[in-house]
Formats: C-alpha cells, structure tokens, sequence
C-alpha cells in the first residue's frame, strides 16, 4: 500500500522553482531517502510533506485520501511527524519529562501549571518505552542541557515517535554528528519498526545506502532519478550530476 504520494507538486519562492511536478510515491514501510545537493529543494520538498509550506500546485495523499489543504497540525493528528529540532527541547527537564510531555499532549492530557509532571503516570511509563526504542533507556533521568549532541538528537527522533506516527521525516538525522554518534543514529533507523514508513533526508552516502530501500535524487527541485540503491549507484546521470564517478567509492557526497 502507498502510504505517502505526491502528484505533480510545485513549490516557488517569487521567480525561483524549488519544487517542480514532483511526483513521488512511498510504500508503507519502506525506508525513503530525499539525496541531492545543497539547493536541490530537499527540506522546501519535506516542509510540503510537513504541512509547514502550501504548494502552488499538485497534491499530496496519505493513504489514498488528499491532504494538501491540511495545515502541519492536523497532518501530525493523522499520523505524520517530523523530528522535532533540538529547539523544541525542554533543556531543563529530563529526557523521561521530555517525552512524558509529548506523550500526554499526543493523549490530551498535557500538564496544566499546578499539576507536576511528574505525576503524569501512564505518560512516563509509555516515554521509557519510546526511549529504550531510541537507546535512551539509560540517560531517562538525565537533564537534557547535560546530554551529548548525538543523545540530543536521538531524543528528537524519539519525540517524533512519541506522536505515534505512521510516516516518520528525518531532515539530516546525522549532521554534525561525531563517527560514534552516527553509528547510533544508524542502528536506531535500522531498529525502527516495519509498521512506519521512514522518509529521510540525509547527506551521509554511506547511511543513505545502507539504510534506504529506495532512493530519489533530487536536482534543481527535479526528480533526477529514483530507484533502489544498486539503481542509484548505477545511474550515469546521478554520478555524472551530483555524485562524481568515484563518490561512491569515497563514502561521501554532501
Ligand atoms: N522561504 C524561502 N524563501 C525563499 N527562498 C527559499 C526559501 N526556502 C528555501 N528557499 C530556496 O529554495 C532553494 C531550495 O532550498 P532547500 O532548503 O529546500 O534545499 P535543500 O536541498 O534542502 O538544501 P540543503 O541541502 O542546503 O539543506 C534554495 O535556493 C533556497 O535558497
């Protein structure tokens, strides 16, 4: 079943294109990587997908059902999420309150000023559940202003689960992340369950193919070519465009 589908997407800012007749399609629980280069309309294309920008033209579905008009609330209420940014952090709370917060605003039960959260019982029980998934297990009752990068980031991502969503955008999972870092963030999206639909943005050649069943490139806010990562290694077009003959080799391609 498709899960998530653009058709002919458009997206300008005044004269400049950024998204052009995208049409994309992606399979429930498939693992989808967005690649190109810097410009190439990646997070305008995921910002559409988010709700946060309005196409000029075409349209998105989820699950067959046309969601274009809906704004980045009511799509996150269906079911899409996107990681939160590390701004959306309380960096003064744990982790545990972090996600026990996220979890009772997701139920519609969020804390009102004179009751502690720590009261929220069911909430935190379901936050250790979301945090053993990102391998947070053991940092539940860590202030997150004392949490490394990487740990700050696999945090956002367990935000995001803690919507419960069925399609997850991931914008750049690894950036400035250390080796050891990105080797987590790399066990924590092969770790994820097959129910949700994985779609991420991501700079990191050798994650993208390891983890990505299926690849777009995007170019010029094109789709250059879309395929599984053995058809995207093999695209003369992609290496002649964006990749280099050797960038494949070489691990790298930001
Ligand atoms: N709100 C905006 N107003 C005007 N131009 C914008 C806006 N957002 C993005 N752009 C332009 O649209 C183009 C695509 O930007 P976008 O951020 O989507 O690319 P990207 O592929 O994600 O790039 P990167 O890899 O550098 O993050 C760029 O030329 C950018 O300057």
């Amino acid at each position: 079943m498709i899960a998530l589908e653009t058709r002919n997407l458009n997206k300008s800012f005044g004269s400049l294109q950024v998204t052009q007749n995208v049409n994309l399609a992606f399979e429930q629980g498939e693992r989808s990587a967005i690649i190109g280069p810097n410009g190439a309309g990646k997070t305008t294309f995921f910002n559409l997908l988010a709700g946060e920008l309005r196409p000029n033209s075409g349209s998105i579905l989820f699950e067959g059902r046309d969601i274009t008009s809906l704004d980045s609330t009511s799509r996150a209420r269906i079911g899409i999420a996107r990681s939160f940014q590390r701004n959306n952090l309380f960096p003064d709370y744990t982790v545990r309150e972090n996600l026990a917060l996220a979890c009772a605003l997701r139920a519609g039960t969020a804390p009102i000023f004179w009751r502690p959260m720590r009261s929220l019982t069911s909430a935190h029980t379901e936050a250790d559940e979301v945090a053993a998934q990102v391998g947070l297990q053991d940092s539940l009752g860590a202030t997150v202003r004392n949490l490394s990068y990487g740990s700050q980031r696999q945090l956002e991502v367990a935000l995001a689960l803690a919507c419960r969503p069925k399609i997850l955008l991931l914008d750049e999972p690894t950036s400035g992340m250390s080796p050891e870092e990105t080797a987590r963030m790399h066990d924590l999206i092969t770790g994820l369950p097959r129910t949700l639909t994985v779609i991420i943005i991501e700079h990191d050649m050798d994650i993208v193919l390891d983890v990505a069943d299926k690849i777009a490139v995007l170019d010029y806010g094109r789709v250059l070519e879309q395929g599984t990562p053995a058809e995207i290694r093999a695209s003369k077009i992609v290496r002649e465009r964006y990749l280099g003959e050797d960038a494949f080799g070489a691990g790298g391609a930001s």
